[in-house]
């Protein structure tokens, strides 16, 4: 089996996705819309993305393309996430500092307090930041990545543990066209059910109904998150995490229940979330 994932090699992606496919074919992507691309195009049969991080919040990409791609949901596995401070082993200091946007948000106070006037770059992952660094060592670039990057890329780390807060955890999914939830050899923690939903116009106490809806049949939601629709401000869909046990004929009830209130319901499935400590 091929599984795509936001590369290069030693990434968190990749990190993640080697934990839930120990034995299967990574094929790194340069981007999270490229993961979703080689699903539709088949040239994959799975991709691993992030979706959520628990200090800068949701990946807005992953999740703007959870509504724009026919995927699913297939598990979904939460990670400590370290960051490192590097540079390469020939310079001594830096000038700038380049990774991707959710580990410079995640370092933004450490970097604040320690090098308020040092600017950074954002780039398409953490381990191709520090992969660039490695490759330019004639410029004073730092990356922020994780301490496999800093082995691959040949890196010296010179502040270890920056992230904002000790507690960081980043939620990745596995994505595919095919409606099963999967079940990995690690400790399970919940089971859920993912749906995007997208309300016929703006009216008083539509979302009210929407989620009357859960309430009444005691299904306990975990997540709401509103995200712009990009067709004018004001417009949202809603992605909502139930959290409890998905019974056919209530959670089916439910749906059309939804629907009969005008509403677009895109189920992006019922599955497993997992976590791995280092
Ligand atoms: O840049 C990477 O290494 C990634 O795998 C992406 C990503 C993310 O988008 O959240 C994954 C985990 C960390 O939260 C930081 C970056």
């Amino acid at each position: 089996m091929k599984i795509a994932y936001l590369g290069p090699k030693a990434s968190f992606t990749q990190l993640a996705a080697s934990q839930i496919f120990p034995s299967e074919e990574l094929v790194p992507q340069s981007s999270i819309l490229d993961c979703f691309n080689a699903v539709k195009n088949n040239e994959v049969d799975k991709a691993v993305v992030p979706l959520e991080n628990s200090i800068e919040g949701t990946v807005s990409m992953t999740l703007d393309y959870l509504y724009d791609f026919e995927v699913f949901i297939e598990t979904e596995l939460v990670m400590p996430i370290a960051h490192h401070l590097m540079i390469h082993p020939d310079n001594e200091t830096f000038e700038k500092v380049i990774s991707h946007p959710q580990a410079l948000a995640q370092t933004f106070h450490f970097r604040y307090d320690h090098f308020k006037d040092i600017s950074s770059q954002d780039y398409s992952s953490t381990a191709a930041s520090a992969k660039l660094v490695s490759e330019n060592p004639q410029e004073k670039w730092a990356a922020v990545a994780n301490r496999y990057s800093a082995k691959l890329y040949g890196l010296k780390i010179i502040h270890e543990n920056i992230q904002d807060f000790e507690q960081n955890h980043t939620k990745f999914i596995v994505i595919s066209k095919t409606k099963s939830a999967l079940d990995i050899p690690l400790p399970r923690t919940s089971e859920k059910t993912s749906l995007i939903i997208t309300l016929p116009e703006d009216h008083a106490g539509g979302l009210h109904q929407v989620l009357s809806v859960f309430a009444w049949r005691k299904m306990n939601l975990s997540k709401i998150e509103s995200r712009t629709l990009k067709t004018g401000l004001g417009n949202y869909f809603f992605f909502i995490n139930v959290a409890s046990e998905w019974h056919n004929v209530l959670s089916q009830n439910a749906i059309d229940e939804i629907i009969a209130l005008g509403t677009k319901v895109k189920f992006l499935g019922h599955y497993n979330e997992y976590i791995f400590e280092e």
